[in-house]
């Protein structure tokens, strides 16, 4: 695996990122480690920042904090001049934590209760990404008894498939997730927030799905969508401020992996949606998108200590991690492939083949199934790439396993940007039948 961002090989062998010794990092934080790359963030935030100024267009880039989300994070994210998009009213209160200017958070969520709606027009997000009918009831209620005029972005399902993962593919008819165009539902939903006084519709959102490594299901959902902001536009005179085409750009997870520039994404994204309003004598509109992977996931790497080796002759080299499942579910959820490669010995070259397992109760707690290897002896460290996204922010406590800490690295220096929990932690929201009673 080609190291990317500030990762290199140091003079002793070992894998250094940010400046540095990932053998330094596990010894003075344990393992498992989840280490970010922030320079590699700044990086990716300012090449989406780029490419829309190179187009001249209105932009806004909302970080998916469903991908990692923490106060330093978020607060990293408003330093790059990111918008948030948060999907639940604890996603929403690490923002207010962190001191994220609400009004460049979009409300997420295709089930938002009404305590998570309320909390939202209280403290005045920039928009809610309304999901659903029985969504702009409670909205609507809440910005009324709020006095409040709320900003609108209808969530649709274009019915455009990504060739990704079905449990990560969103966009296609059969979806939880927004109101379904073909069925009439947009036109339905357009003419209630029309229709209201407490909301005001800025546009029209869609995401067709994670991990996507060509711009032509962006292009069919804008033109797709297109085809019904005409109608709208004859039925309603209504024409959209912003169309948010979601995240889901795609990164580099293994050698087989080719992911586009950001620029690209966004160029194509941006010549569909002006020709399609041009050809139906529309204003550009204001271009959003909610990238997650794409700005955190190369940038992180798990460190783990390998333990116990089992070696089936003729069949597998089973070794394992002391974390798995419970810091990466994306294995066993979605079949995930991953790289690695022995920090301590970076500079070795690779001879055996390894399975890597997890140290959960579980056959399926597999992280990696044929990974070359220099040969590993308990005590080796094992650094994981691009676990940035969905890892740490999908982590457990399955088997009473405490979650890693997490650090961000920068310039030679490292800082704890969440703790790793103790086992005091594991129980601290346990209420006992009785005092222990104690042998
Ligand atoms: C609505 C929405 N926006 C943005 C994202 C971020 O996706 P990704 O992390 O793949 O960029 C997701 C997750 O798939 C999503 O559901
Ligand atoms: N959690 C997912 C993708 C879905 C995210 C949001 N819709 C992943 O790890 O790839």
């Amino acid at each position: 695996m080609k190291l990317q961002g500030t990762s290199r090989i140091n003079e002793q062998g070992h894998l250094e990122i940010g400046g540095k010794d990932t053998v330094e990092l596990a010894a003075s934080f344990g393992t498992p480690l989840f280490v970010y790359d922030t320079q590699m963030i700044r990086e990716r935030a300012q090449a989406f920042h780029e490419a829309f100024r190179a187009q001249g267009v209105n932009y806004q880039i909302a970080y998916a904090s469903k991908a990692f989300s923490c106060l330093a994070m978020l607060q990293l994210a408003d330093e790059l001049n990111l918008s948030l998009d948060v999907v639940s009213g604890g996603e929403l209160y690490t923002a207010l934590e962190a001191g994220f200017p609400m009004e460049r958070v979009h409300m997420h969520g295709n089930n938002k209760a009404p305590e998570e709606i309320d909390m939202a027009v209280a403290n005045g997000v920039g928009c809610f990404v309304v999901d659903n009918f029985h969504e702009l009831k409670l909205l609507s209620k809440a910005a009324h008894s709020h006095s409040k005029t709320v900003n609108v972005m209808l969530r649709t399902t274009p019915g455009v498939e990504a060739h990704t993962h079905d449990y990560i593919s969103t966009g296609q008819e059969d979806s939880k997730f927004g109101f379904d165009l073909s069925s009439g539902q947009g036109d339905e939903a357009v003419a209630e927030v029309l229709a209201d006084q407490a909301m005001h519709l800025l546009g029209f959102h869609c995401h067709i799905g994670s991990q996507i490594f060509d711009t032509t299901g962006f292009v069919m959902a804008v033109e797709k969508l297109y085809s019904y902001i005409a109608s709208w536009d004859e039925t309603y005179g209504y024409a959209p401020e912003v169309v948010n085409v979601g995240g889901g750009f795609g990164i580099r997870y293994t050698e087989d992996d080719d992911p586009l520039a950001p620029g690209t994404y966004i160029e194509d994204v941006i010549e569909a949606v002006a020709r399609e309003a041009k050809q139906r004598n529309l204003s550009m509109p204001e271009i959003w998108i909610e990238p997650g992977r794409s700005l955190v996931g190369e940038a992180g790497t798990t460190l783990y200590t390998l333990g116990s080796e089992k070696d089936i002759p003729g069949v597998r080299r089973y070794l394992s991690v002391d974390g798995g499942m419970t810091d990466n579910i994306r294995p066993a959820l979605y079949e995930a492939a991953y790289e690695g490669i022995i920090a301590n010995r970076a500079d070795e070259p690779a001879k055996t083949n390894y399975a890597i397992a997890g140290k959960c109760c579980e056959s399926g707690d597999m992280l990696m199934w044929d990974l070359p290897l220099p040969d590993a002896v308990a005590g080796d460290l094992l650094a994981v790439f691009s676990t940035g996204a969905y890892g740490y922010a999908m982590a457990s406590n399955y088997n009473r396993v405490p979650r890693p800490p997490v650090v961000f690295v920068e310039n030679e220096e490292a800082r704890v940007v969440i703790q790793g929990e103790s086992y005091a932690d594991l129980i601290k929201l346990d209420q006992p039948l009785h005092a222990p009673v104690k042998a």
